[in-house]
């Protein structure tokens, strides 16, 4: 009899960034098992970018990252590509190009089939109905949409969010966690990088605090990730905000 042995996901093991002299991340290792949203939670410069693109392959980084059981040191950029993908930090469309051709592009890059573009328009209705305009007149939610159907367009097998859901409006926040939800129930790996989850604890089923570049806890919860943040920082972002609020007075 053979015995199933389970799918480890997106494994990373002794993971290290350096930027010239400065160490932006130390060691870090963590999974995130198909199927399950794993958040990085952490305070400005604590290295949750480095991280990310440390796994996605385009800062140079020491350690292993591994995809179902296998290193993809040994992989080509264009499979590893296929197989994670990024929403990076700022965005990085073309302002001058339609929503279309701004996806069309991503088809190109990935060789996808000629349906990819109409699929990935259809992963939020705005996008579908301004398909024609340009990319940089759309709204920074509307455009953070973009950018999230542009990522999914190879069908990745993990999805990194890097600070996507920050700074957003909460209509937009809850349309992009029902895809994200979506994803991680057809058996994607997600790994979303924010420096507060107050308003994502039911999206998180794990997750880690990283502060100067080193994991320094983890639950399994959003809720008790979040309590753990509020720990290793004395104060979360949103409590010290709600707090300056509260009082009326500057703490800066
Ligand atoms: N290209 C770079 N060259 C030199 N130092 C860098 C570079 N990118 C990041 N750093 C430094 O590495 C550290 C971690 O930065 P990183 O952007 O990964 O953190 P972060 O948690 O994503 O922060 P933020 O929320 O501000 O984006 C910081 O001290 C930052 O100044």
């Amino acid at each position: 009899m053979t015995t199933q042995v389970a799918d480890p996901g997106l494994t990373v093991s002794g993971l290290s960034v350096q930027y010239g002299k400065a160490q932006a991340l130390r060691n870090i290792s963590f999974s995130a098992p198909p199927g399950t949203v794993t958040a990085i939670a952490g305070p400005n410069g604590a290295g949750k970018s480095s991280l990310l693109l440390g796994i996605y392959g385009s800062v140079q980084a020491s350690g292993e990252v591994g995809l179902g059981g296998v290193a993809l040191a040994g992989v080509t950029a264009r499979k590893r590509a296929r197989q994670i993908a990024i929403v990076p930090q700022g965005r990085q469309l073309f302002p001058s190009m339609t929503v279309r051709e701004n996806l069309q592009i991503m088809a190109d890059m990935l060789s996808l089939e000629r349906t990819a573009v109409d699929h990935a328009l259809d992963r939020f209705p705005v996008l579908r109905t301004r398909s024609k305009a340009l990319a940089g007149v759309m709204s920074g939610g509307e455009q953070q949409m973009m950018v999230v159907a542009r990522a999914l367009m190879g069908r990745p097998d993990v999805l990194l969010l890097d600070e996507t859901m920050t700074g957003l409006a909460p209509l937009i926040v809850t349309q992009i966690i029902d895809v994200v939800r979506e994803l991680a129930a057809s058996g994607v790996a997600i790994v979303m990088a924010e420096p507060s989850i107050r308003s994502l604890h039911r999206v998180i089923d794990r997750g880690y605090v990283l502060i100067r570049g080193e994991i320094v806890g983890s639950s399994e919860s959003g809720t008790g990730l979040d309590l753990l943040l509020e720990q290793h920082m004395g104060f979360s972002a949103d409590t010290a905000s709600d707090s300056r609020a509260d009082k009326g007075t500057e703490t800066e």
